[in-house]
């Protein structure tokens, strides 16, 4: 944490425990934590603050974080930070994209979506590309109603069957381009060097803090 001198002035408006993680996904709280850990801001999940999950209606990955992160700011009156993420598989027109959560069902289940994606891989037949990229959107809102967004990425491949259990959601399957372990297989640390969520929050740091 950086000495009360040299705090920038952002980080300030962000006091210790003021700043709501507007996400339900354990996975992606514990990433955002980590990420914000050199910030000196200790964040509050939208789950322990007992704000609603709201309905996804938007199109883009950031229409869907802008509205989770002013849902959040607006309920609770304190800046709210959301994520909308997803996996887009090219030989699968960028799908799961904005519904991957949805493919892994009611129940959330990471196997059911992953097998999915691998079934839909096998139909476009041996030939198809492999090619897949995470997309993360930040989204940064103010009580006041100001927003500002952030859109990190990162391009890899899928691999099957799934390998490793140390992430979350579609990890296991993910392998990042020039690397030999899947995302699954990582430690947060060496995930945190390459990720979309990481990439994304770079840009938002460089802008806000
Ligand atoms: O909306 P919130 O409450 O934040 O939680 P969610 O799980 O519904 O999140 P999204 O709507 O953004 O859906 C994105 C899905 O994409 C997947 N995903 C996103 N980032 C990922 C990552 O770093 N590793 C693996 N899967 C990821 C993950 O399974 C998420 O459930
Ligand atoms: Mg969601």
């Amino acid at each position: 944490m950086s000495g009360e001198g040299d705090t920038p002035q952002a980080i300030r408006k962000l006091q210790p425990g003021k700043l709501v993680i507007a996400s339900h996904n354990k996975g992606k709280v514990r990433e955002i934590a980590e990420l914000l850990g050199p910030y000196g801001v200790t964040p509050v999940s939208a789950g322990e603050l007992d704000l609603p999950e709201p309905e996804e209606t938007g199109t883009t990955f950031v229409a869907n974080a802008e509205l989770k992160a002013m849902q959040a700011a607006d309920l609770s009156g304190l800046p709210a930070l959301a994520d909308d993420s997803g996996l887009c598989v090219e030989a699968l027109g960028n799908d799961p994209g904005i519904f991957s959560a949805r493919w892994a069902g009611p129940e959330k289940d990471f196997r059911v979506a992953m097998e999915r994606v691998e079934r839909e891989l096998a139909g476009k037949g041996p030939e198809a590309s492999r090619d897949a990229h995470f997309i993360c959107a930040l989204a940064l809102a103010w009580p006041d109603g100001h927003v500002e967004w952030f859109e990190g990425r990162v391009d890899g491949t899928l691999v099957w069957p799934p390998r490793g259990d140390k992430g979350f959601g579609y990890d296991p399957v993910f392998l990042p381009n020039g690397e030999d372990i899947t995302f699954g297989e990582m430690a947060p640390e060496r995930k945190h060097g390459m990720s979309h969520r990481a990439d994304a929050f770079r840009q938002m740091v460089a802008a806000i803090f």
